[in-house]
């Protein structure tokens, strides 16, 4: 059974930091990853190129792979699926107007994807000198799970602060983060990797750190219970991956920023790794309120 490939949606205004993203993303060599951009030849590319009926495919160094839109974007995606099976697949969506009707379209229309985060990078020396927010961006801005203001090096902190609110006011379930050259830890936003990681001691720029912990169990889990527990996130918890065993069912699970899917998977046990702000204060109850899911034998 092949799981679902997960579609990570990079957008933002002109110059904001898309392509740095990228790039920071793409430093992970041990993963097959596909990006998807309707521009072409941004990323350095090195070696053969595959010329299909609705993508342009160039085979990168390490593994990745870079596509360019030729032509429908929902053909392009299963192409790059069928041709080049990726882990993952990255979309820059430069220029794309409607980012609520992109979103919709990979949900309602590639059963063979999962949306996996929407990211909007926000230039936040650019958004203090035109605070006006023009319709593509606005759109943008309203469906991102994550939200990065970039280039704060070339802002005061005052600053940072008055961009980081104005958008809030239309957005204020994301998650932020204050960024210089995109530099979040790609692992954690995007789930790169699964394994434990007890506490994440870098502390970006001022912002409280992020903090991960994991719960495994081989009991199963009451479905009923585990959605509710699901709902009831405190939102500072950011993320949560792994896999979740109910009464007759196994499944992989992801949650980014309170959108939570299942997808039916093989697991040997329930494991999920929870992701987030201020955990280490949450995790006790969290842990307890994973518990009474449990089914007792
Ligand atoms: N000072 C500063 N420059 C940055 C930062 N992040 C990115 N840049 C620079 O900003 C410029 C634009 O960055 P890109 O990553 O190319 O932006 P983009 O969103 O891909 O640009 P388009 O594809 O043209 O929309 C580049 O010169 C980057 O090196 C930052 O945090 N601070």
């Amino acid at each position: 059974m092949q799981p679902k490939t997960p579609i990570i949606l990079v957008t933002g205004s002109l110059g904001s930091g898309k392509t740095t993203l990228l790039k920071r993303i793409l430093r992970k060599p041990q993963r097959r990853m596909a990006v998807l951009m309707n521009e072409f030849g941004e990323i350095a590319v090195d070696s053969k190129v595959i010329q299909g009926r609705n993508v342009q495919i160039v085979e990168l160094l390490g593994g990745c792979v870079c596509c360019s839109l030729t032509g429908e974007f929902e053909a392009a995606v299963r192409e790059i699926i069928h041709d080049v099976q990726p882990e993952f697949i990255i979309v820059e969506a430069t220029g794309v107007a409607e980012s609520d009707a992109l979103v919709y379209g990979i949900q309602e229309n590639l059963p063979e994807v999962r949306l996996d985060c929407v990211v909007f990078i926000v230039d936040a020396y650019l958004s203090h000198r035109y605070p006006h927010i023009g319709y593509t961006t606005l759109n943008q801005l309203k469906v991102a799970d994550v939200i990065l203001i970039n280039k704060i090096d070339q802002v005061t902190t005052d600053v940072v602060n008055q961009v980081e609110n104005q958008i809030r006011r239309f957005n204020a379930g994301a998650m932020y983060f204050r960024t210089m050259g995109c530099d979040v830890d790609t692992n954690l936003l995007f789930g790169l990797e699964t394994e434990e990681r007890p506490s994440l001691p870098r502390t970006p720029h001022g912002e409280a750190p992020l903090q991960s912990f994991a719960y495994t169990t081989d009991a199963r889990l009451d479905e009923e219970k585990f959605r509710y527990f699901i709902s009831a996130l405190p939102p500072l918890v950011f993320r949560v991956k792994g896999f979740v065993r109910f009464h007759d069912t196994d499944h992989i699970f992801n949650y980014v920023v309170g959108r939570a899917d299942l997808e039916e998977f093989h697991a040997d046990k329930t494991q999920l790794v929870f992701i987030g702000r201020h955990l280490n204060d949450m995790r006790q109850t969290i842990l307890e309120d994973l518990k009474e899911c449990e089914v007792k034998e």
